[in-house]
């Protein structure tokens, strides 16, 4: 099985969660896409869902594949996200934003009832860190930022290269018209505490780290897909 078919099981496994009527979350990237293909052809043969998609890209494939849309202002409170992740601990904390789209990603995750993450088994680590944290910056006092972002990395024994991510012709752009710093910190043993000190830092709209958010994992292998749940 490849990394193809391994997304698709897991998405499959994560449809079966889906009901009909559902407000849901559409999560961003490979995976998030093929769970939307298989939503799609529910649509199709007559299932009802209001989606609230996490990016501009999940907002274009949704409306090619017809899967009804709706703003989060229209949908304020949703009962599921179904969305993809970088990495997942066995804790289900995540790294987000491989793709650009954390901000979205996050708020639509804590407008939602349940988060439920899907994922091929290269994403499940011990310890978050191996795949670099996107921070998503203002790009007002980048500098400073970068600076404040070392500071509090120093101070959590963290260290490493921070890379301002580019696109084609200069910074990458998100959605909300930030820019991603990629710190690859290698292995982050206090993910919470890193969080809370990121959150203080004024010119970080938001990063990666997704904790206490996600409900259940859907992880696809080889031999199928299984669900790790959150123990709280
Ligand atoms: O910004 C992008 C998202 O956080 C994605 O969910 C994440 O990067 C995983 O993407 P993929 O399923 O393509 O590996």
């Amino acid at each position: 099985m490849d990394a193809r078919e391994m997304k698709i099981k897991a998405a499959e496994a994560a449809l079966a969660h889906v009901e009909d009527g559902m407000r849901l979350g559409i999560g961003t990237g490979s995976t998030a896409e093929e769970f939307v293909r298989l939503l799609a052809e529910k649509v199709a043969g007559g299932f009802r869902v209001e989606g609230v998609p996490t990016s501009e890209r999940t907002a274009r494939l949704c409306v090619e594949l017809g899967v009804p849309l709706k703003s989060l202002d229209e949908l304020p409170a949703l009962d599921l996200t179904v969305d993809g992740a970088d990495e997942v601990d066995p804790a289900l904390r995540l790294i987000k934003g491989g793709g650009g789209a954390l901000l979205r990603e996050k708020i639509v995750a804590a407008a939602s009832e349940r988060m439920i993450v899907i994922a091929d088994e290269s994403k499940l680590v011990d310890t978050l860190g191996a795949y670099a944290l996107p921070i998503e910056v203002n790009p007002f006092g980048l500098v400073s930022t970068r600076m404040a972002i070392e500071k509090v990395a120093a101070r959590l024994g963290l260290s490493g290269e921070l890379s301002l991510r580019q696109s084609g012709d200069g910074e990458f752009t998100t959605d909300g018209g930030h820019h991603i710093i990629d710190a690859s910190f290698g292995r982050i043993p206090d993910a919470e505490a890193l969080s809370s000190e990121l959150n203080s830092i004024p010119g970080v709209v938001e990063h990666g780290l997704f904790i206490n958010m996600a409900a259940l994992a859907i992880i696809a292998g080889p031999a199928g897909a299984r669900t790790l749940q959150a123990n709280r």
